[in-house]
């Protein structure tokens, strides 16, 4: 098992605070949406844009579902990650609970469009989280809502490993978090 500390300052090293304007840092290396290190990735840049977050993004290729449009699968990824960069501002490590995406408009390979995702409202250990994909025209193509919920660092030693090596196999009886997990870092609301 990953050991809680190393993620701890794992945690520490990302969580900021980070000034409006700043680019957010990766979720971690391999991150299929931020990742700078996964050849798969989408690579996201995400900068902090007053209470919410921004990112410029150009499908390529590798994300083609019907020729030259977007794979669905893709643009619900994109607005995920963009999303969980919220958990930056909100001061605490947090996971996706659902995920609901509308399909405006066909998306575009080879396309530049711009994201961007506030939160809408807080409940306790939940954060509700709404996004838009839109064109540089200002056409909005896909929007999503999404619950997250809080989590310790606890959860992804639990569920993971850090960097590098297999993620730990779920235990039959323990598939979900027991309990509250506790949060770290400052909320900051
Ligand atoms: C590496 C070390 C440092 C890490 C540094 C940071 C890394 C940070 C990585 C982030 C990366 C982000 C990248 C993109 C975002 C993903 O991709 S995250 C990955 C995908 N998501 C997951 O894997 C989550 C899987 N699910 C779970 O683990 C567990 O279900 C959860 C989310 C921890 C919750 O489990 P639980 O504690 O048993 O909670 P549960 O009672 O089921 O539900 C929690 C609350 O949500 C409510 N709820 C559930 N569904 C709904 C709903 N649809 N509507 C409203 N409320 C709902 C429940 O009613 C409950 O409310 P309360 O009773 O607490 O008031």
């Amino acid at each position: 098992m990953a050991d809680v500390e190393a993620m701890l300052a794992h945690w520490a090293e990302r969580a900021g605070p980070h000034p409006d304007g700043a680019m957010l840092p990766p979720h971690h290396e391999q991150c299929l949406g931020c990742g700078p290190d996964n050849a798969h990735g989408h690579h996201l840049q995400v900068n902090r844009r007053g209470d919410g977050v921004a990112a410029d993004h150009v499908f390529d290729d590798r994300h083609v579902g019907a020729p030259g449009v977007v794979h669905g699968g893709a643009v619900a990824t994109v607005l995920d990650d963009l999303s969980g960069f919220l958990l930056y501002l909100v001061g605490t490590p947090a996971v996706t609970r659902q995920l609901t995406v509308d399909y405006l408009s066909p998306v575009l390979v080879g396309v530049t469009y711009r994201m961007e995702a506030r939160v809408t409202s807080r409940e306790d250990r939940k954060f509700f989280v709404a996004a838009t994909l839109s064109d540089l025209d200002g056409c909005t193509v896909a929007t999503s809502t999404a619950v997250f919920v809080t989590v310790g660092v606890e959860h992804f030693a639990r569920h993971g490993a850090v960097s590098g090596g297999s993620p730990t196999p779920p235990v039959a009886d323990d598939h979900r978090d027991s309990g509250r997990e506790g949060a770290v870092g400052q909320q900051r609301g």
